[in-house]
C-alpha cells in the first residue's frame, strides 16, 4: 500500500509487495462547497487489510461510498483490479465509463454496512443466495452450497431457516457478512459494522471478521472505531483528517508511535 497527497507530507509505505487492487489517484470529492476528499492518492495491495481511522467527518465513509459507486468523484480516478471504476482520464479530461463497465468492476467489491440491510421478507438462506443466483447466474444448488459454507464460517448454521426479525442484531450482521462474501468479491468494505449493535453483540461479529481476515486472502478496507480490532487485523492503518491522509503505517507504528499531533489527539480521545 502507498499513500500520498499533493497537498500534504508524502507518506509512503514500504510494504508494497503485491499488485495494487485499489488505486485512488488525485481523487477530489465535494458536496457543494464542502471539500470532503482533497486530491487523495492511496493504493491497497491485493490481500492486504487496511483500516481507515480519523475524526468524524474526515471522509472515511465517502471513500467506501466512492468504491461502491454510490457517489462519484469530481476529480481524479479510481481503479479496482486494474480497471477504471467510474471515470478515466483521456487527454487530461475525465471521461465517464459506461454504467455496464462500472457494474462489472463493482462485482469485485462487497460491502457490509452499519445497518444490516437484509431483505426482511426472505429467510437467512435466501438472503445469501439471492444475489449469486440473480447477479452471478449461479444455479440454486451452487448458491445454496456456497451459502451453507458461509453460514458455517459465521456460526449461524442453525439459523438458516429464520427470518431476519427472528435474529439478534449481531446475528443479522453476520448474515450480512456471509451475504457479501457469497459474491466472492476480491475486496470487502466494512463500514463501522458494529456501530449499530448492542455492546454485548460486538465481540461476536468482530471475532467472525478476525477469522475471515486471518484465514482468507480477501482484501479488506475497513472503517472502524474499534481500535483493538484495527490493531488485530490491519496490515496498514491510514489516519485521515479533513479529507487527507496525514499519517499511515503499520498498526504498531500508528498506535504506539504516532508522529502527527492530530493522530495523537485522535487516539487519546478514542483509546
Ligand atoms: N450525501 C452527502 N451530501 C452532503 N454531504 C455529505 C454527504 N455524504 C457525506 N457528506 C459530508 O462529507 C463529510 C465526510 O463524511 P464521511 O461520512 O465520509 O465522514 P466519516 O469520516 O466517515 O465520518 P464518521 O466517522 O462520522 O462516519 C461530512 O462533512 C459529511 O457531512
Amino acid at each position: 500500500m502507498s499513500t500520498e497527497s499533493s497537498t500534504s507530507k508524502e507518506t509512503k509505505n514500504p510494504a508494497v509487495d503485491g499488485s495494487e487492487l485499489i488505486e485512488f489517484k488525485d481523487v477530489t470529492k465535494r458536496f457543494g462547497s464542502n471539500v470532503v476528499l482533497d486530491n487523495l492518492c492511496f493504493d491497497v495491495s491485493s490481500g492486504k487489510h487496511v483500516t481507515l481511522i480519523g475524526p468524524s467527518g474526515s471522509g472515511k465513509t465517502t471513500i467506501l461510498r466512492l468504491l461502491m459507486t454510490l457517489v462519484k468523484p469530481e476529480e481524479g480516478t479510481i481503479k479496482v483490479a486494474g480497471e477504471y471504476l467510474t471515470h478515466e482520464t483521456k487527454n487530461g479530461k475525465l471521461v465517464p465509463a459506461s454504467e455496464r463497465h462500472s457494474r462489472e468492476v463493482r462485482k469485485n467489491i462487497g460491502m457490509v454496512f452499519q445497518q444490516f440491510n437484509l431483505f426482511p421478507n426472505m429467510k437467512v438462506l435466501r438472503n445469501i443466495t439471492e444475489a449469486p443466483v440473480h447477479v452471478l447466474g449461479l444455479s440454486k444448488d451452487e448458491a445454496e452450497q456456497r451459502a451453507r459454507e458461509l453460514l458455517e464460517l459465521v456460526g449461524l448454521t442453525e439459523h438458516i431457516d429464520k427470518y431476519p426479525s427472528q435474529l439478534s442484531g449481531g446475528q443479522q450482521q453476520r448474515v450480512a457478512i456471509a451475504r457479501a462474501l457469497a459474491m466472492r468479491p476480491q475486496v470487502l468494505l466494512l463500514d463501522e459494522v458494529t456501530s449499530a449493535l448492542d455492546p454485548e453483540l460486538v465481540a461476536g461479529v468482530l471475532d467472525v471478521l478476525r477469522d475471515i481476515a486471518h484465514t482468507t486472502d480477501i482484501t479488506m478496507l475497513c472503517v472502524t472505531h474499534e481500535m483493538n480490532f484495527a490493531r488485530d487485523i490491519s496490515d496498514d492503518v491510514l489516519m485521515f483528517d479533513e479529507g487527507r491522509v496525514i499519517e499511515s503505517g503499520s498498526p504498531e507504528k500508528i498506535f504506539s508511535e504516532p508522529e502527527h499531533e492530530r493522530t495523537r489527539e485522535f487516539l487519546s480521545a478514542v483509546l
